[in-house]
C-alpha cells in the first residue's frame, strides 16, 4: 500500500537505542557506573600515583585507614592496602573476564552441537556434562587446582570447566528449539552444510542468549575465584587478587578489621555491580523483555484520557464507542494504533468491523474491555458504553467483573486459548463459575446443555474431550459456548472463523447469526473478508490505518462503497466460476491505487 501506516513512529518517538534503555534502568545504569569505575580505575594501576603494592614495611605493618600516607592503611607486612586493592581488582577481573569467556566458548559450542545433531552426539555430550554437574562445583574445582597445583592460571581453567555446564545446558535448550524453525529447513533444502548452518543460520540466533549468560556469570565466577584464593589455591605470593588479600588478612580479623573488611566491600561492590548491570543487559537484549511483555500485565489496560468522557450516555444502545484512540508505549511516547473510533451497536444486531491486516481491529475489539496487555498497550481518549454506562472509568474490580459476564470474547484460534490440559466441559464449567455461584456438578450440566446449544453432538461424552482431541470447527463452537457461559449481552468475535475451512465457516457463522437472533445478542463482528461480512452483518464499519474510513448499512456499502479502500476490498471477494477473471478485475484496482 503506497500510505504509510499509522503505526510507523514519528522520528521523535523512534525506539530509543540499547544504550538509552539500558541507562533507563536505574539499577542497571548504576551497576554501570560503578563497574565501569572500577575498570577504569584498575586499568589505570600502572599510572596512578600508588606505592608498589608489594613493597613490604614492618614498622608500619597494619596501619589503620586515613594514616599518613595510607589512605586505606597497610596489612600485615606494611603494604599499602588501596595498592594492593587496585592491582588485586584488576587481578581478579582478568581472571573472572577470561573463565567466563573460556566457560563461554566450550559450553556454547557443546550446547550448539548437541542440540544440532542430537541423536548419539547429543547423548554423549550431555552426560558427560551432566557428569561435570553431579559433583558440587566448588568441591570440584578446588580438586581440579588440588590436581594441577595451586596458582592462578589452574583456579582460572578449573572455575571454567566447572563452568561449562550451565552455558552447554542453556544453550542446547534454544538450538534444540531453533533446529526444527522453517528457516533452518529452508537452509538444509539451500544445500548448505551443517557447520554453515549451525553458524550462519542457528549461532546469530543463539548469540543474544550466550552474551545474557555471561553478563550473568562473570560476577559469579570472579566470586569462585576470589574463593579458590581464598583457600590459598588460586593467586600466589607476590600476586594477590580479592580473595588472596581477604584469606591473608583473616588471621587479623579481630586486631586489623579493616585488612579484611576492605577486600570484602570490594568482592560484594565488584559482584553487586556486574550482577545489576548483567541483568540490565538481559532485559535490552531480551525484546519480549524490552517492550514490557514479560512484565506482570496490568489487569486492565493503562488509561491515559487528557478528557474524561461523560460518564453515562442517554438511549444508548448496547455499546457506543466514542472517540476511542489507544496505541503502544514505545519507551519513548505511545505510538498510536488506533484513532477516534466511533460506533454504536444494539441489541439483536451484528456490526461488521472489517479491514485489512494491522488495520487496529483487534486492538479496538481488546480495548474494549481494557484486554490489551500494559505494557506496553495504553487508551489514550474516548470512551467505551456498554447499556449507557462508561467502563473505562471504573473501577478495576468493576470493569474486571463484566468481562465474560456482560461482554463475552471469542477468538481466532481457540486451541490457544484453550487450556490443552483441561477437559473441554470443565474449562466451560470454569467460566460459569467465575460469575455465576452453583456446585461443580450443576455446573458441569449447565456445560453440557451450552455445548449441545452449538451444535456438538454427544456433548455429555465429547465434555470429557481435550481441546487437541476436537477438529477445529468442533474447537470454535466450544470457544463460542464459553463466551455464552454467562449469557451476556454482548459478543465480540475477532476472526473467529479465520482458522477454519470454508465448509466449517460458514456453519460457525450461522451458529453465530442464529444465536444472535435467538438470544437478542449485540454481535460485533471482526473480519477482514466482506463475504463474511455480507453474510452476517447488518451494518458494517471499514478500518483502515487505525481509523474507521466509512462505516453504514451493509447493503447500502455494498451496494454503493463511498471509499476507494471499501471499493477495493469488496472487488477482493472472488465469485464463483469466476477463474483468472477475478485477477483481471482487481488488479487494475490496486494499480490505480498505487497499492
Ligand atoms: N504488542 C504490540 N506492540 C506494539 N504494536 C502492536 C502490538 N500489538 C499490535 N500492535 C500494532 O497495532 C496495529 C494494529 O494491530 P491489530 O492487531 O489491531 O491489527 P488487526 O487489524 O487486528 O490485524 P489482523 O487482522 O492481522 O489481526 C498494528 O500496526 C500492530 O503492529
Amino acid at each position: 500500500m503506497s500510505e504509510s501506516p499509522v503505526t510507523a513512529p514519528s522520528p521523535a518517538r523512534k525506539r530509543r537505542g540499547n544504550m538509552q534503555l539500558l541507562m533507563a534502568n536505574r539499577l542497571a545504569a548504576a551497576g554501570l557506573f560503578i563497574f565501569g569505575f572500577i575498570v577504569v580505575v584498575a586499568l589505570l594501576a600502572p599510572v596512578l600515583p600508588i606505592p608498589n603494592p608489594d613493597l613490604t614495611d614492618q614498622p608500619n605493618r597494619l596501619l589503620p585507614p586515613l594514616s599518613q600516607g595510607h589512605l586505606l592503611g597497610t596489612d600485615h607486612l606494611g603494604r599499602d592496602i588501596l595498592s594492593r586493592l587496585i592491582w588485586g581488582t584488576q587481578v581478579s577481573l582478568l581472571v573472572g573476564i577470561s573463565a567466563t569467556a573460556l566457560a563461554a566458548l566450550f559450553g556454547s559450542l557443546i550446547g550448539l552441537v548437541a542440540g544440532y545433531a542430537r541423536g548419539a552426539t547429543d547423548s554423549v555430550l550431555m552426560r558427560l556434562v551432566d557428569m561435570l554437574m553431579a559433583f558440587p562445583y566448588i568441591l570440584l574445582a578446588i580438586a581440579i587446582v588440588a590436581a594441577l597445583g595451586p596458582g592462578l592460571l589452574n583456579a582460572l581453567y578449573a572455575i571454567a570447566l566447572v563452568n561449562i555446564p550451565f552455558f552447554a545446558r542453556n544453550i542446547r535448550g534454544v538450538t534444540v528449539s531453533i533446529r526444527n524453525r522453517e528457516f533452518v529447513d529452508a537452509a538444509r533444502l539451500s544445500g548448505k552444510s551443517h557447520a554453515a548452518i549451525l553458524f550462519t543460520e542457528v549461532l546469530p540466533n543463539v548469540l543474544p542468549v550466550i552474551v545474557i549468560t555471561m553478563s550473568t556469570t562473570v560476577g559469579w565466577m570472579i566470586l569462585e575465584t576470589a574463593g579458590l584464593s581464598f583457600l590459598g589455591l588460586g593467586a600466589q605470593p607476590p600476586t594477590s587478587d580479592l580473595g588472596s588479600m581477604l584469606g591473608q588478612a583473616r588471621a587479623q580479623l579481630f586486631t586489623a578489621p579493616h585488612a579484611s573488611i576492605i577486600p570484602g566491600i570490594m568482592i560484594f561492590v565488584l559482584v553487586m555491580s556486574i550482577n545489576l548491570l548483567g541483568d540490565g543487559i538481559r532485559d535490552v537484549l531480551d525484546p519480549r523483555l524490552r517492550s514490557g511483555a514479560l512484565d506482570r500485565p496490568m489487569a486492565v489496560t493503562r488509561i491515559e484520557r487528557k478528557t474524561k468522557p461523560a460518564p453515562t450516555l442517554a438511549d444508548a444502545p448496547a455499546l457506543v464507542v466514542d472517540g476511542l484512540s489507544a496505541g503502544f508505549d514505545n519507551g519513548g511516547g505511545v505510538t498510536p494504533a488506533v484513532r477516534n473510533i466511533s460506533f454504536r451497536l444494539g441489541k439483536g444486531e451484528c456490526l461488521g468491523l472489517i479491514g485489512e491486516s494491522g488495520s487496529g481491529k483487534s486492538v479496538t475489539a481488546l480495548s474494549l474491555m481494557g484486554l490489551v496487555a500494559s505494557p506496553p498497550g495504553v487508551i489514550t481518549a474516548g470512551g467505551v458504553y456498554i447499556e449507557g454506562q462508561e467502563v473505562l472509568s471504573l473501577r478495576e474490580q468493576e470493569l474486571i467483573g463484566l468481562r465474560g459476564a456482560r461482554v463475552a470474547y471469542v477468538f481466532q484460534d481457540p486451541l490457544t486459548t484453550l487450556h490443552p490440559l483441561f477437559a473441554v466441559g470443565e474449562q466451560i464449567a470454569e467460566a460459569i463459575l467465575a460469575h455465576q455461584k452453583m456446585g461443580k456438578t450443576a455446573a458441569h450440566a449447565r456445560a453440557v446443555e451450552l455445548m449441545e446449544s452449538v451444535g456438538i453432538r454427544d456433548a455429555a461424552s465429547r465434555a470429557s474431550a481435550y481441546p487437541h482431541e476436537l477438529s477445529g470447527g468442533q474447537r470454535q463452537r466450544i470457544g463460542i459456548a464459553m463466551a455464552l457461559a454467562n449469557e451476556p449481552d454482548i459478543i465480540i468475535a475477532d476472526e473467529p472463523t479465520t482458522a477454519l475451512d470454508v465448509t466449517v465457516q460458514a456453519r460457525i457463522l450461522e451458529l453465530l447469526d442464529a444465536l444472535r437472533r435467538e438470544r437478542g445478542l449485540a454481535l460485533l463482528l471482526i473480519t477482514h473478508d466482506f463475504g463474511v461480512v455480507a453474510q452476517v452483518c447488518d451494518r458494517v464499519a471499514v478500518m483502515r490505518h487505525g481509523e474507521i474510513v466509512e462505516q453504514g448499512d451493509t447493503q447500502d456499502i455494498l451496494r454503493d462503497p463511498q471509499h476507494d479502500y471499501t471499493k477495493r476490498l469488496i472487488a477482493c471477494v472472488p465469485e464463483l466460476g469466476e477463474g483468472h477473471g477475478f485477477l483481471d478485475r482487481v488488479r487494475p484496482l490496486f494499480k490505480e491505487a498505487g497499492a
